[in-house]
């Protein structure tokens, strides 16, 4: 049970970064909790590592650590800090919200224990950038926070209304039932958080509200929502296919490989920071070896986009990537009918290029889109609030939005709103 002050401390392991944020429970309808601090390490895949500490009432901290190269240690480095620069004692924390990308077919949060682990552990090559990684801190956490409860939300809870003819694969059936072989989805904390933003932002019910939503980060993915719900998302059985992303190739003709490399179906030896993990050479390179690394050299997109005008290499990965959005942009469109209300930008890349926005944008005019405000563009930033209207004002059409995501604040308040 939660009472007033309760602290929630919510863990979010993605393939490149570490992010956490720590929570007390208030009694307040629209937001049951309260931030008290943000941290995150990023560059995790692409030393040197980058920690920052934000207390939202004191200092804030941001170095460079050089010796984090997992997500486990980076987990360490945040409680040693937490202890050194908060006045918080870490056994007041009573739950730590863990987000853990592939739940198979669980449905909904469920608290850690020897089965739900297991479970998680099971599941980790179909995600092998990321519940390794979770399952890393979750078992840091257990030691190091023991009185506290640990509840693993899962990316691929928001997709359960997929229907089955978008879900399944063409392969035998019995195989693909005995397997779980199906599409999953991922980002759905995110896509949950981003629905819950617009629906508040647009004063529109959500189960009236169609929507595509591009969650473009490290791993970047599209979700078509109809009244509400996911119907169609660009990840699948693991979080592989779809959009290109930092070090991921996204859908390729499944062949490839096989020309690719004669090995392709060996095991891996190399297994990037994932523990317990069983993956073939082939889903070692397209997971790891793919992306803005194998075509540009670097997992920044930022710095992608400003070599694109003098870098062929950057150019192309820009194109590429703005080629691939609008494939699902385009087929998400037909699929909600062309009654959309909104296209959404978010994650780090979302949220932070303007020029993929403005290239997009112009591209899905023909389709009736309210023109973006090259002003209003160049300048939205976080001051603005979770969600932030680009469109030009007035005009018709589906509305262009960025939206803030977070997927730590996500978890805090189904946490404290649901019955864990
Ligand atoms: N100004 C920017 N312009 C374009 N891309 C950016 C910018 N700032 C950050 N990014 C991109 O955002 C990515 C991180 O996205 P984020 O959603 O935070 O990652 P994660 O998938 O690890 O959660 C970085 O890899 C970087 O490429
Ligand atoms: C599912 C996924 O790819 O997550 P992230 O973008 O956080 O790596
Ligand atoms: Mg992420």
């Amino acid at each position: 049970m939660f009472t007033q002050n309760s602290l929630v401390l919510s863990v979010n392991a993605g393939s490149s970064s570490l992010k956490i944020s720590l929570f007390r429970a208030v009694d307040k309808d629209l937001e049951p909790v309260e931030l008290i601090l943000t941290s995150s390490l990023s560059n995790i895949t692409a030393p040197p590592a980058k920690f920052s500490f934000k207390l939202i009432q004191g200092p804030s901290k941001n170095e460079e650590l050089p010796s984090v190269h997992d997500h486990a240690s980076a987990f360490t480095h945040f409680l040693d800090c937490l202890d050194r620069e908060a006045d918080i004692d870490r056994a007041e924390i009573g739950h730590v919200c863990h987000r853990v990308v592939h739940g198979g077919d669980y449905t909904d949060p469920v608290l850690i224990n020897d089965e739900a682990y297991t479970h998680i552990e099971r599941l980790s090559d179909l995600a092998p950038l990321h519940n390794g990684a979770s399952l890393a801190v979750i078992k840091t956490c257990l030691s190091q926070l023991p009185n506290a409860k640990s509840i693993a939300f899962f990316d691929t809870a928001f997709h359960r209304s997929i229907p089955p003819h978008i879900s399944n694969y063409a392969i035998d059936q019995k195989i693909a039932k005995k397997r779980g072989l199906k599409k999953y989805g991922f980002h759905g904390l995110s896509y949950s958080f981003i629905l819950r933003s617009v629906e508040r932002f647009l004063q529109q019910p959500s189960n009236t509200l169609n929507l595509i939503i591009l969650h473009l980060g490290s791993g970047a993915s599209a979700c078509c929502i109809a009244h509400g719900q996911s119907l169609d998302t660009s990840m699948g059985l693991t979080p592989l296919n779809g959009l290109p992303g930092a070090t991921r190739s996204g859908a390729i003709d499944p062949s490839l490989i096989f020309h690719y490399t004669n090995r392709a179906g060996r095991m891996s030896h190399d297994k990037g920071n994932a523990v317990n993990l069983h993956v073939t050479q082939a889903e070692y390179i397209l997971n790891t070896q793919a992306g803005w690394k194998a075509l540009v050299g670097t997992t920044d997109f930022g710095a992608i986009t400003a070599r694109r005008t003098e870098d062929p290499a950057a150019r192309l990965a820009f194109e590429l990537f703005a080629d691939r959005v609008l494939n699902y942009v385009g087929s998400y469109h037909l699929k909600l009918g062309g009654k959309v209300d909104a296209l959404v930008f978010s994650g780090g890349i979302g949220e932070h290029s303007k020029e993929l926005r403005a290239f997009i944008a112009d591209r899905v005019g023909c389709l009736g889109y309210a023109p973006i405000d090259a002003g209003r563009n160049d300048t939205v930033n976080a001051a603005e609030g979770v969600v932030a209207d680009v469109g030009e004002p007035g005009a018709a059409g589906p509305r262009l939005l960025v939206c803030r995501t977070n997927e730590e604040l996500e978890m805090a308040r189904q946490c404290v709103l649901g019955s864990l």
